[in-house]
C-alpha cells in the first residue's frame, strides 16, 4: 500500500500543540513535508524557548507516523527559530533592501548540485566534483545543505565540531583540497536537530553567510533531494551560476529529475547540465560490464529537455568504497575511469565558466 502525502497529514492532524490548542498542522510547527515512497520526512519548527517543552509532541508525532501500517521511515527534525521583531523603519526616501538572488562576498559562482529522488548519487557527485576541480587547481568550497541526510563529513573523511572563535562566525573544515561545512557538523548524531537561531531556511543562509569560506573560485551546493524549501531558498536568495542534476537512467528517478530541472526553470536557475549516474555497472572482478538500471535514459531526457549531458558515470564498487571511506575516487584512485570522468567534468565546468 503507498501512504499518501493526506494519510500523513491526517495523522499529524490528531496531535495537539499544547501552546496553542490547534493541532500540529494548524499551528504551522511542520514544515518542510515530503512524502517520498512510503518515507516521510519534515521538520518540526518551534521558537527556541519552547523547544524542550515541544520535544515530546515532535515525538509523538514521529511515533504516531511510525504507528501507520506500511510506511517507511520517518524523520521529524526539530529546528529552533526567533523572528525578532523589527521596529518600523520610518525614514523618508531610505533606498529599499535588495529582494533578489544576492552574491556571497569572496565566492564567485556557487554550482547546485540537486536530483528528484534522494539515493541517486548527489552526494557522491558533489564529493568527487569537488575534489576535481580543487585537482584542476581551483579555490573550492563544498557545503553540505543536506539537511536530512548530511553526507559530506563522512564523504570527505571530516569530522569534529566547527570552531566558532568570535562567536558569530563559523570556521569551515578542510580536507582534499576542498573547504567544506555542513550542517551534519553542527548537529549530534542521533539526536533531533536543535538549530540554534534562525529556521531551517534561516540556517541556509547561516552556513553561506556566516561560514568564512574565504576567497573562493567555486562552491558547490549538496542539496537535499526533490524540490523543497532549501531548494528555493537557495535559487531565490542565491545568485546562482546554475543547477546540475543528477539522476539514474530508471523512469521513476528520471521522472523526478524532470521535476527538478522545472523547478529551477521557474526560478530562473540556468541547467548547467545532467548526469547519469549508476549508468552502467562495472564488476569489480571481472570488469564485465551491464546496465542494472537501464543504459541512457538519461541523455534522452537530456536531449528532450534541451540541456548538456555532462556525464555518464558507472556503478561500481570502487566508487562507494571511496566514498565511504572518506576518500572520494577522484583523491583515492585518480587515474580510475571513475576519477578521470569527474576530472572531465570539472574541466568541461572550468571550460564554460562555470566554475
Ligand atoms: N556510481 C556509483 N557507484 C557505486 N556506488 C555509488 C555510486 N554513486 C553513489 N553510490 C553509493 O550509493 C549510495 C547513495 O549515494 P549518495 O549518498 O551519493 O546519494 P544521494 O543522492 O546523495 O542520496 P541522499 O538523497 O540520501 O542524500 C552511497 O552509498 C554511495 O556510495
Amino acid at each position: 500500500m503507498t501512504i499518501t502525502r493526506d494519510a500523513v497529514i491526517a495523522t499529524l492532524k490528531t496531535i495537539k500543540d499544547p501552546i496553542t490548542g490547534d493541532d500540529i498542522m494548524a499551528a504551522g510547527l511542520v514544515r518542510a513535508l515530503s512524502v517520498d515512497e512510503g518515507n516521510v520526512r519534515f521538520v518540526f519548527e518551534v521558537a527556541p524557548s519552547l523547544v524542550q517543552q515541544l520535544e515530546p509532541v515532535r515525538a509523538s508525532a514521529e511515533a504516531a507516523l511510525k504507528a501507520i501500517p506500511g510506511i517507511g521511515a520517518v524523520s521529524a527534525i526539530m529546528t529552533a527559530h526567533s523572528t525578532p521583531a523589527t521596529p518600523p523603519d520610518l525614514k523618508p526616501n531610505r533606498q529599499s533592501e535588495p529582494t533578489g538572488p544576492q552574491k556571497v562576498p569572496g565566492i564567485d559562482r556557487i554550482i547546485a548540485i540537486a536530483s528528484g529522488k534522494g539515493g541517486v548519487g548527489k552526494s557522491t557527485v558533489s564529493a568527487n566534483l569537488a575534489c576535481a576541480l580543487a585537482a584542476e587547481g581551483r579555490r573550492v568550497g563544498l557545503l553540505d545543505a543536506d539537511v536530512y541526510g548530511p553526507s559530506q563529513p563522512r564523504m570527505l573523511g571530516v569530522s569534529g565540531r566547527p570552531a566558532s572563535p568570535d562567536g558569530k562566525t563559523i570556521l569551515p573544515m578542510r580536507n582534499h583540497g576542498v573547504t567544506m561545512m555542513s550542517i551534519g557538523l553542527m548537529q549530534n548524531e542521533d539526536q533531533a536537530v536543535v538549530w540554534r537561531g534562525p529556521m531551517l531556511m534561516g540556517a541556509l543562509q547561516q552556513m553561506m553567510n556566516q561560514v568564512q569560506w574565504g576567497a573562493l573560485d567555486v562552491l558547490i551546493v549538496d542539496l537535499p533531494p526533490g524540490t523543497g524549501d532549501v531548494q528555493m531558498t537557495l535559487a531565490q536568495k542565491f545568485d546562482l551560476s546554475g543547477a546540475i542534476v543528477v539522476s539514474t537512467p530508471q523512469d521513476i528517478a528520471l521522472l523526478d529529475a524532470r521535476k527538478g530541472i522545472d523547478m529551477f526553470k521557474q526560478l530562473r536557475t540556468p541547467i548547467i547540465g545532467m548526469i547519469e549516474n549508476m549508468s552502467t555497472h562495472i564488476c569489480s572482478n571481472c570488469g564485465h560490464e551491464e546496465h542494472t538500471f537501464g543504459h541512457g535514459g538519461v541523455a534522452q531526457e537530456a536531449a528532450k529537455l534541451d540541456v548538456p549531458l555532462l556525464a555518464e558515470l558507472p556503478l561500481h564498487l570502487d566508487i562507494r568504497l571511496a566514498a565511504d571511506g572518506g576518500a572520494p575516487i577522484v583523491v583515492s584512485k585518480p587515474d580510475s575511469p571513475p576519477a578521470q570522468a569527474f576530472r572531465a567534468v570539472a574541466r568541461k565546468l572550468i571550460e564554460s565558466g562555470d566554475a
